[in-house]
């Protein structure tokens, strides 16, 4: 039987982390048990820094991005030593299980302490990058276009008044989803992400044609290309300059950086991360172990842990299509 549970929020912190952390405490005390909350992911761990969560630590935090719990990444459980003593750690503080709030990378953590800790570990996923197998959405992303938008549309009235060519550089370290949703919701004209072609120095007319083509058909306007970072060797800004240099017309670079990860959560972040805060205990409490929850074509589901990285869910297929087709138009 579960008494004692602990959480945690680790990697790149997502907006609706504190909503799932509260579903987690509440759905947690509504069954008798006890919760301790971990601080900078896992070196809280390591560190032994931690609080009880009650009740009352999570009212009124459902609105606001970040964590309340800080988030972090940790080199130490790299190794085998640092996840046995984060193990040591779960065992000492006698948690029965620990749920784990973050990305694939963090779940890889979570794989590398079970093989020290005899209790069970649930995972939540947690990221702006929606890059985790075993659930449609992630909690974050959704705020994450939102934002990104809110960015974009304004780079797009400057765009206009100077008639200017924009690159604008979104997150998702080597997925494309935040750069397909929010460049196809902005109406860019061009997107470049790793689901792709790569842009290379040496290919770059298959960015200039279809700008010299838009061009020739609209006249002078504004032209966005939204690109997903480490999409070019060089970054962003030095694709730009490169474009500029090309086709003689000056390019503004713009890097949204960490604006995205930011910001209050959207609805739809807040109802999917108190789903799965709520639904990770009560699977704890039936004997979940080492499996992600998640959300499938709206049904709460189970996941295995050691599969969500494995980069099976592909951005969306139809939108790949029609962009690669209006795009080569
Ligand atoms: N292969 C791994 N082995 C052990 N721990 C890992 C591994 N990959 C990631 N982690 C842990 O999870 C943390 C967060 O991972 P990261 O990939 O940065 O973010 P995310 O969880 O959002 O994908 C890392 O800092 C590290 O502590
Ligand atoms: O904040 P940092 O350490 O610069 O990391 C930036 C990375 O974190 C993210 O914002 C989120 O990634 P994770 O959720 O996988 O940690 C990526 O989009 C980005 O590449």
């Amino acid at each position: 039987m579960i008494k004692r549970i602990g959480i945690l929020t680790s990697g790149g912190d997502a907006p609706g982390m504190n909503a799932a952390i509260r579903a987690a405490v509440l759905t947690a005390a509504a069954n008798n048990i006890d919760v301790i909350g971990f601080h900078h992911g896992f070196n809280g761990l390591l560190d032994n820094e931690y609080q009880t969560l009650l009740p009352q630590h999570v009212q009124h935090i459902i609105q606001y991005g970040g964590t309340i719990l800080k988030s972090a990444r940790c080199k130490a459980l790299y190794t085998s030593e640092g996840a046995a003593k984060a193990a040591k750690a779960l065992e000492a503080l006698q948690l029965d299980a620990v749920i784990i709030i973050g990305g694939d990378g963090s779940f890889r953590g979570a794989l590398s302490i079970a093989e020290h800790y005899n209790g069970q570990i649930i995972g939540v996923p947690g990221t702006i990058d929606n890059d985790v197998d075993g659930t449609d959405y992630t909690i974050g992303f959704a705020t994450a276009i939102d934002t990104a938008l809110d960015a974009i549309d304004k780079i797009r009235d400057t765009a206009d008044a100077f008639e200017r060519i924009f690159l604008i550089e979104l997150m998702g370290r080597h997925s494309g989803y935040i750069t397909l949703s929010a460049g196809i919701a902005a109406g860019a004209e061009q997107i470049i992400c790793p689901e792709f072609a790569a842009i290379k120095p040496d290919n770059l007319k298959d960015l200039i044609i279809p700008i010299q083509h838009a061009q020739l058909l609209r006249g002078k306007s504004s032209y966005i290309i939204v690109v997903a970072e480490n999409s070019y060797p060089a970054g962003t800004t030095a694709l730009a300059e490169a474009l500029s240099e090309a086709l003689g017309i000056e390019c503004r670079a713009c890097i949204l950086g960490h604006i995205q990860r930011g910001g209050r959560p959207v609805g739809a972040d807040r109802i999917l991360a108190t789903k799965l805060g709520a639904y990770a205990v009560e699977q704890l409490i039936a004997g979940a172990h080492l499996m992600m929850a998640g959300e499938v074509n709206q049904q709460l589901s189970l996941y295995p842990l050691a599969k969500t990285g494995d980069k099976t869910k592909q951005i969306d297929p139809y939108l790949v299509r029609w962009q690669q087709y209006i795009a080569s138009d």
